[in-house]
């Protein structure tokens, strides 16, 4: 067993963990996707309930995995994904907050950019400001998938953000008056251990609740219903 390749925070027992993973922040919706999607599914992680699995979608091998919520978790099972596990391809599928007046309760988007008021570049010691941003490659396919299954999707910027209950009443105005488009908080943690390793990396977002109208979906509905997401996702692989 010790010689099985494990981390402190994913113990896959022997399970193969494949080179496309979808990543969603809730450990229940990653169960949700390969319990309603996957076949021939073997779960590989439990450590700390950030549940993962690895099965078949139309043949081809897939992963899926929780990453908590935050840019430090994140950051720790992405890199963690990528550096010990040898995952190439990392898509999160998450949720967001919308920012913008076209965008309704599931809409989806495509992150082509993630800014961020983090300070997760700082340990790279950059001269100047690092450009967040998908892997052309995974946001040309997608968008091409969607295209395909006729779902409209935003293509654009979003806010990867520390904070979720802002003291500062100000601030997501702001990003809105910058086209931004959604507000969550792990893409850009993602984008940048994708970069710094030389893999891909994409978020995918369904719109959760909207910042300034305050409609917004339950808990159950962003475990189980959003499904168009998972579906661009998916085909991917
Ligand atoms: O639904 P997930 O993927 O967790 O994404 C969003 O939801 C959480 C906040 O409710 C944050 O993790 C945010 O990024
Ligand atoms: O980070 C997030 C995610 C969903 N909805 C929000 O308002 N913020």
């Amino acid at each position: 067993m010790s010689e099985m390749k494990h981390t402190a925070h994913i113990k896959p027992e022997g399970v193969e963990i494949a080179e496309t993973v979808l990543l969603p922040g809730d450990p229940l919706r990653a169960k949700f996707i390969a319990d309603n999607f996957l076949e021939d599914v073997v779960q590989f992680n439990s450590v700390r309930n950030m549940l993962g699995y690895t099965g078949t979608y139309k043949g081809k091998r897939i992963s899926v995995m929780g990453t908590g919520m935050g840019m430090p978790s994140m950051g720790i099972y992405s890199w963690e994904l990528i550096n010990v596990f040898g995952v190439k391809n990392l898509i999160r599928v998450g949720s967001c907050g919308a920012l913008q007046d076209d965008l309704d309760l599931y809409d989806v988007v495509l992150a082509m950019g993630a800014s961020t008021n983090a300070n997760y570049a700082s340990q790279y010691k950059l001269p100047g400001t690092y450009a967040n941003i998908a892997s052309f490659s995974l946001l040309e396919k997608a968008k091409k998938i969607a295209d395909e299954k006729g779902q409209a999707v935003h293509v654009g910027n979003v806010l990867s953000s520390d904070i979720f209950y802002n003291a500062d009443k100000e601030a997501a105005g702001k990003w809105r008056d910058m086209g931004v488009l959604g507000i969550e908080m792990e893409a850009a943690a993602l984008y940048m251990n994708a970069a710094h390793a030389g893999v891909n990396a994409l978020c995918i977002l369904t719109v959760s609740d909207h910042i300034f109208t305050q409609q917004e979906t339950t808990p159950e509905e962003r475990e189980t219903s959003f499904t168009k997401m998972m579906e661009i996702a998916l085909e991917l692989a």
